[in-house]
């Protein structure tokens, strides 16, 4: 623990600073536990492995939800509404067309997830159809969107989504302009899984924040993906492929390795503050890239995460620090033919249905978050005009 032995003051029962809240319960929530000791991984008390290899991402979705598995009815209702609400309104594509083609395109999601809000009724939170409306809506049109920048920073219109696709299919068809394999289609669908739910995370805990104060979850969604994007979190699945680029070869991963650890650089996709082992899920991606690689051809820039994996374990596995989800994902998005900036925004359309799992579950017994601080600024003193100074 690194916890500094600081106590608030003026709060009305005074309690340890933690830097980055590190080990205190902010919330109450039913909806994932982690084992980090173990790298175990539940979702709503099912074990992450079952889901990815037997769920789709639409019924896991429907479980984080709601709370529980769908019936076959319930798991075709929501796969038929989600489908319907598939298509953005052209005034968003528009909006989407004045975008800076060389942005990046989480900060395009950002916006365009925010304009959400601009379309439908704001606040009716106390109205379940507008729960279902809005959770439909976000899940639906956050692909599409994804998927119309890419195709929008090109110079091309984007494509309608393809009503006889399922949803990671018909992502990888807006995406590409074509239809996807099979295989990479069920691949791409378990990636998702993977993504979709892991606790009180930065973007979910900023998701949480945001639903506190009662706004839409239009809002909420866009603070989360802000959140999710900086390199510290979501972002590093695109740093990781950086970062192996500049190692270059396996022959140069323990030199390489020596010298960041000396320079005190964090090295990209390791490390966690739950898991104390490696990341359950980066095992499952693994697994994963492998099969794609077995269809599709390998690639040698897998061999190069394997040996630094093998390497950074002698060096930083002694104080618990080990692959984590960012770090394999990129290696089965690239085998997919998937640019490196929009792995992040994979992550997001995965994560919605986290954020709108913790959006509902805030709803459900909220209150405003408004923690405490430690002042350490100036004491109090007079003005004084600007000559006077
Ligand atoms: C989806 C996700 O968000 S998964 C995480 C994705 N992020 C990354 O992969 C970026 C690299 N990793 C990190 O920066 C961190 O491990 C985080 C942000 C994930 C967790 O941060 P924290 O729990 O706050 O750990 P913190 O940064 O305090 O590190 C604790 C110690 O481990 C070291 N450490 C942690 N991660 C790494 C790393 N990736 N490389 C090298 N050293 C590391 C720190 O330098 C620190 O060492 P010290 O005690 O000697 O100063
Ligand atoms: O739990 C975290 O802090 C980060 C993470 O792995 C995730 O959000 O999937």
């Amino acid at each position: 623990m690194r916890w500094r032995s600081l106590v608030v003051t003026g709060a009305a029962t005074p309690a340890p600073f933690r830097p980055g809240l590190e080990g205190v319960p902010a919330t109450q929530s039913s909806i994932c536990d982690i084992d980090g000791q173990r790298g175990v991984l539940t979702y709503r008390g099912y074990p992450l492995d079952q889901l990815a290899s037997s769920s789709s991402f639409l019924e896991t979705a429907y479980l984080l939800i709601w709370g529980e598995l769908p019936t076959t009815e319930q798991l075709q209702e929501f796969e038929q509404e989600v489908q319907m609400h598939r298509r953005v309104s052209f005034r968003i594509r528009d909006m989407m067309k004045c975008f800076p083609s060389g942005g990046h395109p989480m900060d395009a999601l950002q916006s365009s997830a925010a304009s959400l809000g601009l379309f439908y009724s704001r606040r009716a939170l106390d109205n379940p159809e507008y729960i279902v409306s809005a959770v439909v809506r976000l899940i639906a049109k956050i692909p599409t969107m994804v998927a119309a920048f890419q195709l929008i920073r090109k110079g091309q219109d984007p494509i309608q989504p393809r009503d006889d696709l399922a949803y990671a299919a018909n992502f990888l068809y807006m995406l590409t302009e074509r239809e996807p394999d099979p295989l990479a289609a069920r691949i791409f669908d378990a990636c998702l899984i993977l993504h979709a739910e892991h606790s009180l995370n930065a973007s979910t805990f900023s998701a949480r924040v945001t639903a506190s104060t009662l706004t839409d979850p239009y809002a909420v969604v866009a603070s989360a993906v802000g959140t999710l994007a900086g390199p510290l979190h979501g972002g590093a699945n695109e740093d990781v492929l950086e970062m192996l680029g500049q190692i270059g070869s396996p022959d140069q991963v323990a030199p390489w390795l020596d010298r960041a650890i000396a320079g005190k650089q964090k090295i990209m996709g390791f490390g966690h503050r739950e898991y104390k082992v490696k990341d359950p899920r980066a095992v499952i991606l693994q697994t994963l890239a492998e099969q794609l690689f077995d269809q599709f051809g390998h690639d040698p820039m897998y061999d190069l995460a394997r040996k630094l994996e093998e390497v950074a374990a002698e060096r930083l596995g002694p104080k618990g620090i080990f692959p984590n989800v960012d770090f394999y994902s990129g290696l089965v998005y690239r085998k997919l033919g998937i640019p490196e900036d929009l792995f992040t925004p994979i992550f997001a359309i995965a994560r919605t249905a986290g954020w709108l799992a913790h959006w509902k579950e805030q709803l459900g017994a909220n209150r405003i978050y408004r923690p405490s601080q430690i002042y350490t600024g100036q004491p109090s003193r007079d003005w004084q005009p600007v000559g006077a100074r």
